[in-house]
């Protein structure tokens, strides 16, 4: 698979670890995110990230700031971005077999490059399970759709 990557200077290190970490997995990595440990904004890549997978230039994509939070708040404004933090394992697979989630973020500051591995892992491997799981992701693209409306079921 192409995976998008894209954080903030909170986490430089654990980035680079991820990439040989996916890449090791036998995937690509795409990378958008900052390399340098200056100053930087979190929304910038989170927006990156959310662009590439939505327009199927990444099948997903993982995004790393402080603790993950302001990062998926920014993939999340693009249509068709599905983005939670993760910050164990079985969130990390759930978020794929029920969210249908095309991104996962974590926090550099939350999780050590262990857990971040065992994250990523469980969460490349896990399926969507469709069935009840599709009514509900159709339910949040309504509310996208209807651009804050309520929705209709
Ligand atoms: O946005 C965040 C919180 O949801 C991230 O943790 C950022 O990485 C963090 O806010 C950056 O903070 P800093 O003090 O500018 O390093």
């Amino acid at each position: 698979m192409k995976i998008a990557i894209g954080n903030d200077h909170s986490a430089i290190d654990l980035k680079k670890e991820i990439i040989k970490f996916v890449e090791d997995l036998g995937h690509e990595v795409i990378n958008f995110g900052a390399d340098s440990t200056e100053s930087c904004d979190y929304p910038v890549y989170g927006e990156k990230v959310g662009r590439a997978v939505a327009a199927g230039e990444a099948h997903c994509g993982i995004l790393i700031c402080g603790t993950g939070v302001g990062i998926s708040l920014a993939a999340n404004k693009i249509k068709g971005i599905r983005c939670g933090v993760c910050s164990d394992t079985t969130t990390a697979h759930l978020i794929k077999e029920h969210n249908k989630a095309n991104v996962i973020a974590f926090g550099a500051r939350i999780v050590g490059p262990e857990k971040a591995k065992d994250i990523v892992k469980a969460y490349l491997e896990a399926e969507f399970m469709g069935g009840r799981h599709q009514t509900r992701v159709d339910m949040i693209s309504e509310i996208e759709e209807s651009e804050g409306g309520l929705c209709s079921r």
